[in-house]
């Protein structure tokens, strides 16, 4: 089983381009699930959920999204992600259609986790975020929370936005979420969405399980999708080069418990 989905470039309609589109009938996937879309000025793409939630981030550019009669026009923040400046988000709740245009050439990510739980169609400003600088040594990172489970606004999403410079990395120690005992540990699925700058560029990452009955290390590049349906999940991030990953996670409950890897857990306690 290949965790790794390499980007696509399919124009699905006038001025809408399919980077990526995961889901459970193309992955093992059950609670969450992505797309990520390109779009050129003035293009639109619409889509009516079944019984799904949905995340939809403004990656790049400016956007006009419609939803259950409200319309948030000129959404988006950044020019590249790289600007590191929280953007928007719209949640869009169970079977509801919504429709995104774009007013600049735009980079959008839908995130979707199945659900009938109905949760009120809400924009998430940018600056609301909750902004953590984790680690030390050489496993920093720039993490922006967008939907993390202090924020009740969602059944099952939970979303979050990582930056991991240059010759460090992150989701480090390693760490899994993929056993169903609250209150230590909860039972989380998760994709990664990476990105690179330089675009060239390249991380590892490496998905494996306590037994290493899954165990794969893959080399990811340019808007790339990395799922990760149980396991420790760590990214290293080659000298030279900066990473951005969003990560979508979902499961039974809406609550991000992790359990560290024990063998490594030193890492964490150093001072
Ligand atoms: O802290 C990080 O390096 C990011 C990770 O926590 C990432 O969001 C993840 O693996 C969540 O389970």
């Amino acid at each position: 089983m290949s965790l790794l989905y390499q980007k696509q470039n399919q124009e699905i309609r006038p001025g809408v381009h399919l980077i990526q589109d995961v889901n459970a009938s193309n992955s093992p996937m059950k609670y969450t699930a992505v797309k990520v879309l390109a779009l050129d000025a003035n293009a639109s793409y619409d889509e009516t959920l079944g019984a799904f939630e949905a995340g939809i981030v403004v990656l790049t550019g400016k956007v006009t999204v419609s939803a259950d009669q409200q319309r948030f026009e000129g959404i988006g923040q950044r020019q590249s992600v790289f600007d590191k400046i929280p953007t928007d988000s719209v949640y869009v709740g169970t079977g509801l259609p919504f429709s995104v245009t774009a007013q600049t050439a735009a980079k959008i990510l839908i995130a979707f986790s199945p659900t009938t739980t109905s949760f009120p169609v809400r924009l998430l400003k940018g600056d609301i975020h909750q902004i953590e600088h984790r680690g030390k040594y050489q496993n920093k990172r720039l993490v922006q929370n967008i939907l993390p489970d202090d924020l009740p606004f969602a059944d099952k999403l939970l979303l979050v936005e990582v930056y991991t410079d240059s010759g460090n990395w992150s989701s480090y120690p390693p760490h899994r979420h993929d056993h169903d005992n609250l209150p230590t540990e909860s039972l989380l699925e998760e994709i990664y969405y990476h990105e690179m700058q330089p675009k060239q560029g390249f991380v590892f990452q490496r998905v494996y399980t306590d037994d290493h009955s899954l165990d794969e290390t893959m080399t990811v590049q340019n808007q790339d999708v990395v799922i990760v349906p149980k396991g420790y999940h760590p990214v290293g991030v080659p000298d030279g080069y900066d990473s951005y990953y969003l990560n979508i996670m979902a499961g039974p409950t809406r609550v991000w418990h992790f359990h560290n890897a024990p063998e490594h857990a030193w890492i964490i306690d150093r001072k």
